[in-house]
């Protein structure tokens, strides 16, 4: 264990029980902000018990551990946009239906909401599930789309962009991570005000689904457009059909109830966004000045350090 400025860090497995029940134990939690899982939709198709494991199995041992807690804690965690899946109303309102999803993760995700609701009504825990919209920032994941994509284009990679079945674009609702931090901390304050202070409950415990995103879609093509230009570096494309792989055509939040509830409004659009992550990623990897003054094939072998794609 690493205790240093009041922060401690354990690292551990969310199935390990006895691990937890220890943690609970020594700390008298009033809040968890639960954000472990196995991300990513494609990568379901290679490993599904790897989702099972953590977003199904770990998450009711959190809950197990959680209910029998003294204070019960209130619990904040990550859901995920990839419950609406092939949902075509649009935007995507709590209130829509969540009943096809496209990928195991979001059954999974999916599977994670239904749970919280029975021990919302059975143990009273107070629970508030987010369903976060492709974040993407500093520090992201190389897995993901707009990561991989920086690597490939400076390498001279070919990039696949997928297009619709129908041939229509690909869009997000890409949302920065400090909006989402932002909305984190808003829903961990609005559980607090329904918990009290030292976690003694002032009312019956809710459960609360929110969508946390950035309510303006962009084509995957036009993520492509912004990177070149960051990057000074055309990229090689190859726009093909989407594979059935787990992705959906389409999202885009409506985020009403979580301005209303504790004033969520994103203030960072994909170009601002992305310019902090070029700018991140270029310095991470110690290439500023080249990406500024050389052409995309010349970077090929410095790039050869960095993440190779997984999930
Ligand atoms: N990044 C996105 O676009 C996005 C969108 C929607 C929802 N989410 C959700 O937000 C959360 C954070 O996502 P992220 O993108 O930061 O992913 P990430 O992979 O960077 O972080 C998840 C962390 O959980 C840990 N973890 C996985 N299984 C675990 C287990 N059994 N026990 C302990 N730790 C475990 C991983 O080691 C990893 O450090 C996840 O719940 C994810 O499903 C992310
Ligand atoms: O919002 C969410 O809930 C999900 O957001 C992201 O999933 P996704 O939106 O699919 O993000 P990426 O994998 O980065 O893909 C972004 C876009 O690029 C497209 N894409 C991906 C890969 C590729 O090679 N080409 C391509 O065009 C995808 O279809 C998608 O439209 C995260 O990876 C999931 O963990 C998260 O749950």
């Amino acid at each position: 264990m690493l205790k240093k400025h009041e922060i401690f860090i354990v690292e551990a497995d969310l199935n390990d029980g006895p691990m937890l029940t220890k943690l609970f134990d020594v700390v008298p939690f009033t809040h968890v902000l639960h954000l472990a899982a196995q991300a990513g939709v494609r990568y379901a198709m290679q490993n599904p018990q790897s989702y099972v494991a953590s977003n199904i199995a770990g998450f009711v041992n959190l809950l197990e551990i959680s209910k029998a807690a003294n204070p019960q804690p209130s619990i904040v965690w990550a859901s995920s946009s990839s419950v609406y899946g092939l949902n075509t109303e649009n935007p995507f309102s709590e209130l829509h239906r969540t009943d096809q999803p496209a990928s195991l993760y979001a059954a999974t995700k999916k599977a994670g909401e239904e749970i919280a609701h029975t021990y919302n009504h059975i143990y009273g825990l107070s629970l508030t599930g987010l369903r976060f919209f492709t974040v993407y920032g500093p520090w992201g994941r190389p897995d993901m789309a707009y990561f991989f994509f920086t690597k490939d284009i400076l390498q001279g990679k070919t990039i696949d962009v997928y297009k619709t079945v129908d041939d229509k674009e690909v869009a997000r609702d890409f949302t920065y991570i400090d909006d989402i931090v932002k909305g984190c901390l808003g829903a961990l304050d609005t559980a607090e005000k329904s918990t009290g202070s030292g976690g003694k409950k002032k009312g019956p415990a809710q459960l609360r689904i929110y969508n946390l995103g950035n309510t303006s879609p962009v084509p995957v093509g036009n993520l492509v457009s912004i990177l070149e230009g960051l990057l000074n570096s055309k990229a090689k494309k190859h726009v093909i059909k989407m594979p059935r792989n787990g992705d959906v055509p389409y999202t885009h939040a409506n985020v009403s109830l979580a301005l209303h509830d504790f004033g969520y409004k994103p203030t960072t659009d994909l170009a601002s966004g992305l310019r902090k992550f070029v700018k991140w990623y270029v310095s991470y990897y110690g290439i500023e000045s080249r990406v500024k003054k050389e052409s995309s094939n010349n970077y090929k072998n410095m790039m050869s350090q960095q993440p190779e794609e997984s999930a």
